[in-house]
């Protein structure tokens, strides 16, 4: 059985997958018809050696013969087992007598059963129901057992095979009675049965044919599985030598790993090693870098300090034979004005006097010659459209003498003209005539002097105007001044902040730094001194400081382009100095009016244009426009590099036709940072506000023209973003301003240094790209730093005076202002 359940199914299968080896299909049936063959052998043997002894039983009929056994299985029964177990060929043997006998006493006793409807005795038809033989063995229908009966009947028959002897030879004694009257029918019925075994016998045949066949095929398949066998074998075989292989390579393997993992130790120590090389090798460059832009910039500063000196020397020289000059020119221009002043003076006298006693003699002769006049009014009428004319010539010479203040006397020798000519007209009509013509002559000749005189003012004005610009350049195109504010009443704690030159134009301030301990524990203060161009003490009045700047007002007003900043911290007056009500903007806009209107006499006419701008974190926003506007209408800033100006787009521009359209701008604009204030808390200190003003004029007598723009600058405070402790947006503003600052330092700074046509860095910051023509070229700037005198603001004071003085040494245009230092006392911080 073993062999049979490793058979393969195939050949193929059975080399690869020993274990899913298949059974043939026939070979159960045969194993079990094999099995069943052999106990049908012992089951018949054992029945026979184990049949007691019969007992003695007088009821037993001697004639026929004792059943072989209780314990047997009738024929049909095992015709049904021959039919489920096919017995093998060698025990197929014809049945003894024996055994034949026991078959027809079993039916005999199973049909007397039937008779009776006794379901307890086995069927023949039930036992071999299920096979061949069972169409044979029908019962016959006139038993008309019923099928249950039968089924029941044949479920029974096995336990009854066990029943008693003594039983059974009861029932046989009541068969006996029947069986003379049935023994044909039982003869045939034998007959029919051993048919069927002969029939049955030879289907065992097949079947031991078959077994044959298996058997053989069994050792085709046990040769199969030993050669599938010795196949294993050799694979085993060929699995070790694969298994050590791989054993081969896996210790392979790991020295190659550990010498990989070796290699890259060794590579990451050398990586390390040159990274550090490079690293000193970096530093040592960077050192090296150090030192010669050290070296460098020592270097130039000393060439550039050398370059000054000797540029000074030239200044200085220059301006000294400029002031020669100037005195000169100055003196003359006096000394021809004077000259021409008194024969003017004179000359009018003369014309004066003349007129007057032409006038006197002329009104006594009018009141005589009145009522002559009345009598020849007749001859008059002929003489009335030439009077007519000569009235309208007076007007007209009226007009003109005003001019040059004669006007009067002009009417009034007009008028004596016309009462000589009325005499003439009476006495001598040629007599007449030439007077008139002499009179109209010297008429002539007085408005060509006053013309004369005009022309001279108009070119006075322009030498004005020249000498002017020359001493504005001459003093430097940049120019610093500063302003330091009043304590108020609620502050405490003043710094120490002195005029050394309190004179009328001081110059200078001196700031006395905190305290601080030196290395041999000693407390010393450091004090610093600066000097610009003019500085204001507390007491200072915004009236005061405009007198100092109403000339570069007036420059504006000439063509140029005039920018005017006020820097400082929060607090130190900005603000008060630029917008307030009688701060600069508002006087700048009033003297340019009156000015303009002055230069009306001279042929000018000017046309202004206001705009306000904001830089608020490095965006540009229109103080004039709507204040719902503010932060979202994106105000555009080109420039004509052509023409050298600049155009704002999405702003609103202010026609400035009257002095009161200054204060509606500042209250606008005021209004206007008030709402963006309450946006972001002091915003207007933390933005820079730019009060444009653009200029232009035309002269309709001389055909000259002149553009020039007025920039009055509020920055931003310009505290430290150390010192102001600002986080998110207020840091990002602080940045911003601090930045765009800086910038304009840098702007400055490449105004003063770089050579003409440089690159100067405006694009760097929204303001310094806002006043990109009103900064260097041609263009005057002025810077007012503003200082608070508290001592709280100390170091913000201190690094404002620095930048100033920075911008103050700044070379721009052709002269530049010395800068002094005063020293006061030991561990001094020399000033730049
Ligand atoms: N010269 C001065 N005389 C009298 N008061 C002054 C003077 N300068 C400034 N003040 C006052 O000092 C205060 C601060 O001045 P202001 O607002 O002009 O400073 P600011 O530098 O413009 O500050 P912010 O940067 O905040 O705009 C204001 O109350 C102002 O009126």
């Amino acid at each position: 059985m073993d062999y049979i359940k490793a058979e393969p199914a195939n050949e193929n299968e059975g080399f690869s997958k020993p274990s899913g080896l298949k059974m043939p299909t026939q070979l159960p049936k045969f194993a079990s018809q094999t099995r069943a063959l052999g106990e049908l052998q012992d089951s018949s043997m054992n029945a026979r050696s184990a049949m007691p002894p019969p007992p003695s039983n007088k009821h037993k009929p001697s004639g026929l013969p004792e059943p072989a056994t209780k314990q047997r299985k009738t024929l049909a029964e095992r015709v049904g087992e021959y039919a489920r177990k096919p017995a093998a060929p060698a025990n197929l043997r014809p049945l003894p007598n024996g055994v034949k006998d026991t078959i027809l006493r079993g039916h005999a006793a199973s049909t007397s059963r039937i008779g009776q409807n006794k379901p307890t005795r086995p069927n023949l038809a039930a036992s071999v129901s299920g096979n061949s033989v069972s169409t044979v063995t029908r019962v016959p229908s006139t038993t008309a057992r019923p099928k249950s009966a039968m089924g029941h009947g044949r479920s029974k028959s096995h336990h009854q095979g066990m029943r008693p002897a003594t039983a059974m030879r009861q029932r046989e004694e009541d068969f006996e009675d029947d069986s003379l009257e049935r023994k044909d029918f039982y003869d045939d019925r034998v007959e029919a049965i051993e048919r069927d075994f002969r029939v049955f016998k030879e289907q065992m045949l097949g079947e031991v044919q078959k077994t044959t066949d298996y058997k053989d095929t069994i050792q085709q398949l046990q040769g199969r599985v030993t050669e599938l066998e010795s196949i294993r074998a050799r694979l085993e075989t060929v699995n070790k030598g694969l298994e050590s292989d791989l054993k081969d390579t896996q210790s392979c393997f790991t020295t190659v790993k550990m010498e990989l993992e070796m290699t890259q130790r060794n590579h990451t120590f050398e990586t390390d090693d040159l990274r550090r090389k490079l690293r000193n090798d970096v530093e040592d460059m960077e050192f090296r870098h150090e030192k010669d832009t050290k070296r460098m910039l020592k270097d130039k500063e000393e060439s550039e300090e050398k370059i000054r000196k000797d540029f000074e020397g030239r200044i200085d020289k220059l301006l000294r034979e400029h002031g020669a000059e100037l005195a000169e020119l100055r003196k003359k221009v006096d000394a021809d004005s004077e000259a021409e002043r008194s024969r003017r003076s004179q000359e009018a006298q003369a014309v004066e006097a003349d007129y007057a006693s032409r006038l006197r003699m002329a009104a006594v002769d009018a009141d005589v010659k009145q009522r002559e006049i009345q009598l020849v009014q007749g001859e008059l009428i002929n003489v009335k459209a030439e009077l007519d004319r000569e009235r309208h010539l007076r007007t007209g010479l009226q007009g003109q003498l005003t001019e040059v203040n004669t006007s009067n006397l002009t009417l009034d020798s007009a008028n004596k003209a016309m009462k000589e000519k009325i005499d003439f007209l009476e006495s001598d009509s040629q007599a007449q005539s030439s007077a008139f013509n002499e009179l109209h002559r010297r008429m002539q000749d007085a408005i060509e002097a006053a013309e004369r005189a005009h022309e001279k003012l108009r070119q006075e004005e322009t030498l004005r105007r020249k000498l002017f610009n020359q001493v504005q350049e001459l003093k430097g195109n940049i120019r610093v001044m500063c302003r330091v504010r009043p304590t108020h009443a609620e502050e405490s704690d003043p710094a120490s902040i002195s005029f050394p030159d309190n004179d009328t134009d001081s110059k200078e301030v001196a700031v006395l730094g905190p305290n601080r301990q030196s290395a041999m524990g000693k407390d010393t203060t450091a004090a610093y001194a600066y000097s610009f161009d003019r500085v204001f003490g507390p007491t200072s009045q915004n009236g005061e400081v405009f007198e100092e700047i109403s000339q570069l007002v007036q420059s504006a007003l000439d063509g140029y382009n005039v920018c005017i900043f006020c820097y400082g911290q929060t607090g130190s007056g900005k603000t008060y100095t630029m917008s307030s009500l009688d701060g600069m903007i508002p006087r700048a806009t009033a003297q340019i009016y009156a000015e303009a209107q002055r230069l009306e006499e001279k042929g000018w006419r000017y046309t202004m244009q206001g705009s306000f701008i904001e830089v608020y974190n490095e965006t540009y926003n229109d103080l004039l426009g709507r204040s719902e506007d503010l932060d979202k209408k994106k105000v555009e800033v080109r420039h004509d590099t052509a023409k050298k100006q600049t155009y704002l787009e999405n702003t609103v521009s202010v026609e400035l036709d009257g002095p009161e359209r200054v204060d509606e701008i500042l209250e606008t604009a005021s209004k206007n940072r008030t709402v963006a204030a309450t946006k972001a808390n002091m915003r207007s200190s933390r933005s820079h506000s730019v009060f444009i003003l653009k200029l232009v004029g035309t002269n309709e007598i001389t055909g000259e023209k002149s553009e020039g723009t007025l920039n009055l600058v509020d920055l931003a405070g310009s505290e430290r973003l150390e010192h102001s402790k600002a986080e998110g947006a207020r840091l990002k503003e602080t940045q911003n301003i601090n930045k765009s600052l800086s910038c304009l330092g840098d702007v400055i700074n490449a105004l003063g240094s770089s050579k003409e046509g440089g690159h100067i860095p405006y694009r760097n910051s929204k303001l310094t790209y806002l006043l990109q023509y009103s900064l260097g070229g041609n263009s005057k700037t002025l810077m007012f730093v503003m200082v608070s005198p508290l001592q709280a603001h100390l170091q913000e004071t201190i690094t404002s005076l620095k930048f100033a003085t920075k911008v103050h040494n700044t070379h721009i245009g052709t002269a530049k202002k010395q800068t002094k230092t005063l020293v006061k006392k030991e561990d001094r911080e020399p000033v730049a």
